[in-house]
């Protein structure tokens, strides 16, 4: 199926239960997340409390779109599967903190990229200025490690290291993505390992942390980070399809923004390194110094899509869920068990925003 047949909420008709799935991941950590961001100061309260789409930009209540809340929905699946509903209510504050961090990111992310519009709404940055919206994504940072610190569970010490060592990762994966902005000899295999990096490494960490807080076995708790790492990179690919092909409506972001600047996505990455006519058209508009106009970023997406960075990437998505089914049954060898996480990863390669 293409992202295209999806309906508005990115879920199509078998994808009931992964819609359920992110509405009581929702349910259960916002209390907390609310309750952290309560606890900042006025001035980064309130550019948090606009970020999550709770206040708007005068700092009045609002009801905005928060975020899909996939991650910490991977961390409650992976406690659930491995340790029952018991090891999942118990994991809620470790879902809260990875969505502290992602939250972090998207911050600072719309910083880097000057991006003007998240979640159908101007972007933190461009409403509260640049220096302001970082220091709102490091208090969101150090809010994580506070969630976890104040968290009574005997696994809580390992998941802040984990998820400590996971920022350094993300850091990574951004430094090369923004790298990658000024060199044209990008390789695929480079590109697939920065995508693992700034967006795999987290997902990955969300199901570990699930878990280390059902009191898993360590092979069990790799093979979750393997899993989740998969399923990440299978959420970059579709994510940068969404880029360029998404629907602006449905993704709250203006379509084309990474063509516009540039980025060496996975599709296109796989486009330029096609050696077919489209790559090089691709490349020669790639390498004008000039804004790209509505028509050139219009056939730059021809481009990608007639050398075959379309079709590739979606192959990939496929191939990475493959690959993250595999380590699942790794970890969690009754089927039965696995029913909510299986959701999740499907919904990562059907969504439409
Ligand atoms: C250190 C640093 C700045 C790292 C940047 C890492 C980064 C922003 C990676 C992109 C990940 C991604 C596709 C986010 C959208 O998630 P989503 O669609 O789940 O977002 P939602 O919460 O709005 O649903």
């Amino acid at each position: 199926m293409g992202i295209s047949t999806l309906d508005r909420e990115g879920i199509d008709r078998d994808g009931h239960e992964a819609a359920a799935v992110l509405a009581r991941a929702r349910q259960s950590v916002n209390p907390v997340l609310r309750s952290a961001v309560a606890s900042l100061p006025g001035s980064m309260r309130r550019i948090a409390g606009y970020h999550f789409g709770w206040l708007d930009s005068d700092g009045a209540p609002a009801s905005g779109d928060s975020g899909k809340a996939i991650r910490p929905a991977l961390v409650l699946a992976s406690a659930q599967a491995l340790g029952g509903p018991h090891a999942a209510q118990g994991a809620v504050r470790a879902a809260a903190a990875v969505e502290l961090v992602h939250n972090f990111t998207l911050l600072h992310d719309d910083v880097i990229d000057r991006d003007p519009t998240r979640r159908h709404r101007p972007t933190a940055w461009s409403v509260f200025g640049s220096a302001d919206a970082i220091l709102a994504g490091d208090a969101m940072q150090a809010l994580a490690l506070r969630v976890l610190a104040e968290d009574d569970h005997p696994a809580s010490a390992r998941a802040a290291a984990r998820l400590a060592s996971c920022v350094i990762e993300l850091c990574d994966g951004q430094h090369a993505d923004c790298d990658f902005e000024h060199r044209d000899d990008v390789s695929l295999r480079e590109c697939l390992a920065m995508a693992e990096a700034k967006t795999g490494a987290l997902l990955g960490c969300a199901c570990a942390l699930g878990a280390l807080y059902a009191q898993a076995p360590p092979e069990a708790v790799e093979a979750m980070d393997a899993f989740g790492r998969q399923v990440g990179l299978a959420f970059q690919l579709i994510d940068d399809l969404i880029g360029i092909w998404g629907d602006p409506q449905v993704t709250g972001k203006p379509v084309g923004a990474d063509l516009a600047a540039r980025k060496k996505s996975l599709p296109v990455v796989a486009a330029l390194r096609s050696g077919t006519p489209a790559g090089a058209e691709l490349a020669r508009i790639y390498g004008t110094d000039e804004p790209l106009t509505a028509a050139e970023l219009h056939g730059a997406a021809e481009s990608i899509d007639r050398a075959g960075g379309r079709d590739w990437a979606q192959m990939q998505a496929c191939d990475r869920m493959a690959g993250a089914i595999g380590h699942l049954s790794g970890a969690i060898p009754d089927g039965a068990q696995a029913g909510e996480l299986l959701a999740l990863a499907e919904l990562v390669t059907r969504r439409s925003h």
